[in-house]
Order: structure tokens, then sequence, then C-alpha cells
């Protein structure tokens, strides 16, 4: 059975280099990797109504934190029972975001903390419910909420497809998201956490080592 692995944190913290530089360790220690991002906007009906609701569409839905969460957790159901193949048939299994991702910007939007309301209901929805493969460990890759607003901005200027939705660019929400993401990983939320400080180069190498690899 794989290790499944989670990379959270703010857009722009820089989740996807931190992807590709913990598979490219994993690979050059002979291991096999199966990667995905949530949401799957090109592969499921659910993360594409998100898309087009952060676009205005589908009346008021993008301003339910409820409704959307329920997307993004519906994509995630979907992808279940592929996770649990990948996991059978590879050593890591990397994920891009997963459910502590709605966890934190919900009760951020809704100006909640890790002990609120919100965070038990996904609890409840996406753990209990809906059954979703626990992560053997979730690595919050946190950078001050200035540095990923800048490195997504850089982002959305030099690469095609990354433009910001307007949340993404609601600087005092991405603050009350990393603030979320610091609790839910002191408090463990669902699995052992690694904080990577990730305002400076990281040493993909040693957090291989050290952590993801167990
Ligand atoms: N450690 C780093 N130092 C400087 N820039 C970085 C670092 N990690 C990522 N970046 C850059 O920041 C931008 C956002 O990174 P990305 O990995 O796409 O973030 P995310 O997937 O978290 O949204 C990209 O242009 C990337 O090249
Ligand atoms: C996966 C997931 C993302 N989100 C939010 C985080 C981001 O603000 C937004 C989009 O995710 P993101 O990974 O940033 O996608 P992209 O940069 O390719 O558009 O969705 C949730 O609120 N809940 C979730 O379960």
């Amino acid at each position: 059975m794989g290790r499944l692995i989670v990379i959270e944190g703010l857009d722009g913290a820089g989740k996807r280099t931190l992807a590709r530089g913990i598979t490219a360790e994993l690979t050059a220690r002979g291991c096999t990797v199966s990667s995905a991002a949530f949401p799957r906007y090109s592969e499921d009906v659910h993360a594409e109504l998100v898309a087009e609701a952060l676009r205005g569409e589908h009346g008021d839905l993008g301003s339910s934190v409820h409704g959307m969460a329920v997307l993004y957790a519906l994509d995630r159901r979907a992808a279940a029972d592929a996770l649990r193949a990948h996991l059978a048939a590879h050593d890591v299994v990397l994920l891009d975001r997963y459910v502590a991702s709605n966890a934190a910007y919900g009760a951020a939007r809704l100006h909640q903390h890790a002990d609120g309301e919100f965070v038990s209901w996904v609890r409840d929805l996406e753990i209990t419910r809906f059954d979703l493969p626990r992560p053997d460990l979730q690595v919050l890759l946190r950078v001050p909420a200035e540095v990923a607003a800048d490195r997504a901005e850089h982002r959305e200027r030099t690469e095609a497809d990354r433009d910001r939705d307007r949340f993404e660019s609601d600087a005092s929400l991405q603050q009350r998201c990393a603030e979320v993401y610091a609790e839910l990983a002191e408090a463990g939320f669902w699995s052992p956490w690694v904080v990577v400080d990730g305002a400076t180069d990281v040493d993909f190498g040693v957090l291989v080592d050290k952590h993801v690899l167990g």
C-alpha cells in the first residue's frame, strides 16, 4: 500500500513546484509516484461547475460557501476509487490540495477558525460520510500571504491559463486562510502534518527522506 501525501497552502505558495521537486526526488530513489491536483477542472463535472461559478455563472452559487464546498467535495468523492487503486499500485500518491483546502478556504470565507462549525461540517461530509482515503502526511507549504500573492500575480502574467479568481486576489481572505491552515496543522487535522517554510528554497531531498517516506 502506497503512502498518501498531500500538499496544502495558499494559491502561489509553490505547491505545484514542490510536487515536481518531491516527485523528482522520489523517482531518483526508485519509487513510483502517482500525482493529482484538486480541483480536477478538466476531468470532473463538479469541478467544472466550480470553475463556472467562479466566473460568475450559475446565479448565486459562487457566493454560497457551503454550496461550493459540496462541489469541491463531490469532485474528490468521484476520484476516491481511482485514488485507492493508485495507492495499491504505487509507492506514493501525491496530491496538490485535498480536503484541508475546503476546510481552510471555507472557514476563512466565513471568518471562522479551525475549531469552528465549518471545519467540523467538512469533517462530517468528506471524512465521515464520503469516507475519503486518509492522508499519511499533509505538508503545509507556508509562505507569507504577500509572497504567495506576488508569486501568483507573477505567474498570472507569465503562464497561460493561470489567471487568479476573485477569491485568490482577495488579500485579506488569503491572510485568514493562512491562519486557518496553520491552526489545522497545529491541531493535526485528520493526519500528521509537517510545516515547510516555502519563502526560501525548499530542500526536497531532506523533506522526502525525513517526512514523505516516513
Ligand atoms: N521557492 C520558491 N521561490 C521563488 N519562487 C517560487 C518558489 N516556488 C514557486 N515559485 C514560483 O511561484 C509561482 C507559483 O508557484 P506554483 O508552484 O505554481 O504555486 P501553487 O501551485 O501553490 O499555486 C511560480 O511562478 C513558481 O515558479
Ligand atoms: C480543492 C479545493 C480548492 N479550493 C479553492 C482554493 C483556491 O482558491 C481555488 C482553486 O484552487 P487552485 O488549486 O488554486 O486551482 P487553480 O489555481 O488551478 O485555479 O479553490 C477550495 O475552496 N476547496 C477545495 O476543496
